[in-house]
């Protein structure tokens, strides 16, 4: 497992080993004590959620705040998005810096979103399955988010604009200078 720092502190990409031989292949999807030691941080992680999503679907930007506030660890089962995040930990020096990596079935990354940090994805494939381990649980009251199309973050999604799916509440987000 090869783990590597983003520009953004405590945001980490992580490449599996992967062993393969004639039945086909095989990784740890996480590994608890490799991940202490490679990082420094102790993540308990307590939910694991998974979507599936057409092409064009773009999912974000969200963040859950206060005591509710999320560490997540996402990769992708089959497919391919672009996986964006945003940090917004008032102290940061990277205050608002945008990070994108691609994640894919194929390459097998992962990207850990330490806590404090706007996430989310825009969809490349039909069918992408998107799954993420998460270090706090669900909490409605506690949700909040930045437009995808935010003026400021100016994110290129890697999408035309005419195939963008959003839902309902991810339409109607703030902008980032609000939040
Ligand atoms: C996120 C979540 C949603 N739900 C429910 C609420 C709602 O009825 C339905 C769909 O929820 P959403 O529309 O918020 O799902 P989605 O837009 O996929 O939200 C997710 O987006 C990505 C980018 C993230 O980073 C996640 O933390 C999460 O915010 O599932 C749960 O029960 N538990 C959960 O943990």
């Amino acid at each position: 497992m090869k783990i590597t720092e983003t520009f953004l502190k405590d945001c980490f990409i992580i490449e599996p080993k992967v062993f393969k031989d004639s039945r086909g292949e095989f990784f740890e999807a996480f590994n608890q004590k490799l991940f202490q030691e490679k990082t420094g941080l102790n993540v308990k992680f307590v939910q694991d959620n998974q979507s599936i999503s057409l092409k064009g679907v773009v999912r974000g930007l969200h963040i859950q705040k206060g005591e509710y506030a999320q560490a997540k660890l996402v990769r992708v089962i089959q497919g391919r998005v672009l996986d964006v995040v945003v940090d917004v930990r008032e102290k940061s020096d990277t205050f608002g810096k945008v990070f994108s990596i691609e994640l894919s079935k194929e390459n097998q990354l992962q990207l850990f979103i330490p806590k404090g940090f706007l996430h989310g994805f825009s969809v490349l494939e039909d069918n992408t399955i998107v799954t993420y381990k998460c270090d706090n649980y669900y909490n409605k009251e506690s949700e909040d988010g930045v437009i995808y199309n935010d003026p400021i973050l100016n994110i290129d999604w890697k999408l035309k604009t005419n195939e963008i799916i959003l839902s309902e509440k991810d339409a109607e987000l703030k902008l980032f200078k609000e939040i």
